[in-house]
C-alpha cells in the first residue's frame, strides 16, 4: 500500500508508536490463521473427498444461518498466491491454515488411496509462504473428518479413528515435514465435542433428542466424552508418531495442540460462585489440558461425570501424558460464571459442570457484545487465562492461535462504512496490550496469530458474519480489499 493512501478508513490512532511488533520480544511470531473448510472452497474439485461439513451443509442447511456452505467458501484453493501477497504486504511472519484430510486421504483411509493433487496443492501453498519469507503452522484437523469414516464407524465415536487419524498425519509428515516445523494435531476438541454431539448445531449434529434440537442421534451425556477420549488418543499417537519417525530429520520442529477456552469470572466472591468457575476452567480447558499435562481428567470431571467419562489405561497415560512441545491457545471472549443446581433433566455435558455461564451481572454485559452471540469483549481475560495456565499447567510453551472479532455482513452499508473496522482494531489493540503484560508476567508466549486474514465461512453462522482483516467480497467474484485493520496490523508490523 503507497503511503499516505488516501483511503478513508486508514485509521491514525490505535498509534502503532506505543504499541507495535517492538514492544514484544525478538523473534515473536505475528500471524493470521485460517481453516480448510472455511477458506478453500473446491470441495468437491482437485480429487478431494467428501467431509462431514460438506455433508452436513447440504443435508441440513437449516442448520447454517444462511443455508450456505463451503463448496465455494472464499476459494483459496485457486487463489493462494494472491492471498499470500496479502500476508507479505502485511507484513506477517506466519500463517496457520489446516490441511484438509479428505484432500489428502478422499477415503479416509490410507488404503483408499493418497489424492496426489491435494498434496501437490498443500506443497505448492507451503512452498508460496516460504517463498515469501512467512513460516506456515499447519493444523492436522480443523473439524472436517472424511465423511467415510463417519459412516463405516461413526468418526471419533469409534477407537478405529486413531490408526486412521495417525495413518493420515504420517502422509502429511512424509509430504510436508521438512518444510513445516510447527504442527498442530487438533484444533479446538472442545468445540468439536461441544457443538458436534452435546448441542448437534455443527457436524455431525449429534445429540440427545429430548433436547429437542433436531439431531441425527446421539446422547449428550456420553458421546461429548467418548469423542473427546478418541480426539486425545488421536491427537497422542500423532505426536508419538511424529517424535519417534519425523522430529530429529526436521531439525526439531515442534507439535502441539490449540485448544479453546474462555476466561471465568466468578458471579460473586460467594465460594461456590468462585469454585464454579475454577469448574468451568476445567470443563473447557482442563478436559484436554489436563490429560496432555498429568495424564488424566481433572478431578472435578471424575467426580461430576462419574462412570460417563471414559478411562485411561496405563499405557494410554503414559503416552498421552506430555504429548505435546506447545500450547495453542483460542481466546475470544470470557463469561460470568454462577454456580447452578443439579439439573432435573437427562445427564448432558451441558450441564454437568453445574455453571451458569452469563454475559451480564447486575444488568450489566462483562463487554460490548460482537456479532456472533457467544462473542463479548473482554480483553483482560487473555492475560487472566494464561496466567491461570502458566501456574497450573507448568508454564507450557504458548502460541496464541486465535484472538479475533466479527460484524455482521450488511451489504447494505457502504462498502467505504463495511471497511472501516475500527472494533477490530481496538479489539486487537486492547488484547495486545494484555498479551504483553502477561509475557511481562513471565507466560511462555511466542507468537499471535489474529482470526481471521480474510472474511470466511463461520460454521453455523455461514457468511452472515465477517471476522476477517481484509474483506471479502461475496458480491463481487470474492475480491480481497483490505480493512482498516489491514493496515493498522501494516503499521503495527512494520520492521526498522
Ligand atoms: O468463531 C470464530 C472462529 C472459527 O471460525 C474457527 O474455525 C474456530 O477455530 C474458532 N474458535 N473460536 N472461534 N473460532
Amino acid at each position: 500500500l503507497a503511503a499516505g493512501d488516501n483511503n478513508t478508513h486508514n485509521p491514525s490512532s490505535y498509534d502503532t508508536v506505543s504499541l507495535n511488533r517492538s514492544s514484544f520480544p525478538p523473534g515473536f511470531l505475528f500471524g493470521a490463521s485460517s481453516a480448510a473448510y472455511q477458506y478453500e472452497g473446491a470441495a468437491n474439485a482437485g480429487g478431494k473427498g467428501p467431509s462431514i461439513w460438506d455433508y452436513f451443509t447440504h443435508k441440513y442447511p437449516e442448520k447454517i444461518s444462511d443455508g450456505s456452505n463451503g463448496d465455494v467458501a472464499i476459494d483459496q484453493y485457486h487463489r493462494y498466491k494472491e492471498d499470500v501477497g496479502i500476508m507479505k504486504e502485511m507484513g506477517l511472519d506466519a500463517y496457520r491454515f489446516s490441511i484438509s484430510w479428505p484432500r489428502i486421504l478422499p477415503k479416509g483411509k490410507l488404503k483408499g488411496g493418497i489424492n496426489e493433487e491435494g498434496v501437490r496443492y498443500y506443497n505448492n501453498l507451503i512452498n508460496e509462504l516460504l517463498a515469501h519469507g512467512i513460516q506456515p503452522f499447519v493444523t492436522l484437523f480443523h473439524f472436517d473428518l472424511p465423511q467415510t469414516l463417519e459412516e463405516e464407524y461413526g468418526g471419533f465415536l469409534s477407537p478405529h479413528v486413531v490408526d486412521d487419524f495417525r495413518d493420515y498425519v504420517g502422509v502429511c509428515f512424509e509430504e510436508f515435514g521438512d518444510r513445516v516445523k510447527h504442527w498442530i494435531t487438533l484444533n479446538e476438541p472442545w468445540t468439536f465435542c461441544y457443538f458436534g454431539y452435546a448441542i448437534g448445531a455443527e457436524a455431525p449434529g449429534r445429540c440427545s433428542e429430548w433436547q429437542m434440537l433436531n439431531c441425527t442421534g446421539g446422547d449428550s451425556g456420553t458421546e461429548p466424552y467418548i469423542v473427546a477420549h478418541h480426539q486425545i488418543l488421536a491427537h497422542a499417537a500423532a505426536v508419538k508418531l511424529y517424535r519417534e519417525k519425523y522430529q530429529v530429520a526436521s531439525q526439531k520442529g515442534i507439535i502441539g495442540i490449540t485448544l479453546v477456552s474462555g476466561w471465568f469470572v466468578p458471579y460473586s466472591n460467594a465460594k461456590h460462585n468462585k469454585d464454579a468457575a475454577l469448574r468451568a476452567l476445567d470443563f473447557y480447558l482442563g478436559w484436554f489440558m489436563e490429560p496432555i499435562t498429568h495424564g488424566d481428567y481433572p478431578r472435578s470431571m471424575r467426580a461430576l461425570v462419574g462412570s460417563r467419562l471414559p478411562n485411561f489405561t496405563k499405557e494410554e497415560s503414559l503416552v498421552v501424558k506430555g504429548s505435546f512441545d506447545f500450547l495453542g491457545l483460542n481466546y475470544y471472549t470470557s463469561s460470568y460464571a454462577k454456580n447452578a443446581r443439579r439439573s432435573n433433566s437427562p445427564p448432558s455435558y451441558v450441564t454437568d459442570a453445574l455453571v451458569n455461564q452469563t454475559a451480564k451481572r447486575h444488568g450489566v454485559l462483562i463487554g460490548p457484545q460482537a456479532a456472533s452471540s457467544w462473542l463479548y469483549v473482554y480483553p483482560s481475560g487473555i492475560r487472566s487465562l494464561l496466567l491461570y495456565i502458566k501456574q497450573k499447567y507448568n508454564n507450557p510453551l504458548i502460541y496464541i492461535t486465535e484472538n479475533g472479532i466479527d460484524e455482521f455482513n450488511n451489504s447494505t452499508l457502504p462498502l467505504e462504512k463495511q471497511l472501516s473496522d475500527y472494533t477490530r482494531i481496538d479489539y486487537h489493540y486492547r488484547h495486545l496490550l494484555y498479551l504483553r503484560e502477561a509475557i511481562k508476567d513471565g507466560v511462555k508466549v511466542k507468537g499471535y496469530f489474529a482470526w481471521s486474514l480474510l472474511d470466511n465461512f463461520e460454521w453455523a453462522s455461514g457468511f452472515t458474519v465477517r471476522f476477517g482483516i481484509n474483506y471479502v467480497d461475496y458480491q463481487n467474484g470474492l475480491r480481497r480489499i483490505p480493512k482498516g485493520s489491514a493496515y493498522w496490523f501494516k503499521n503495527f508490523l512494520k520492521k526498522y
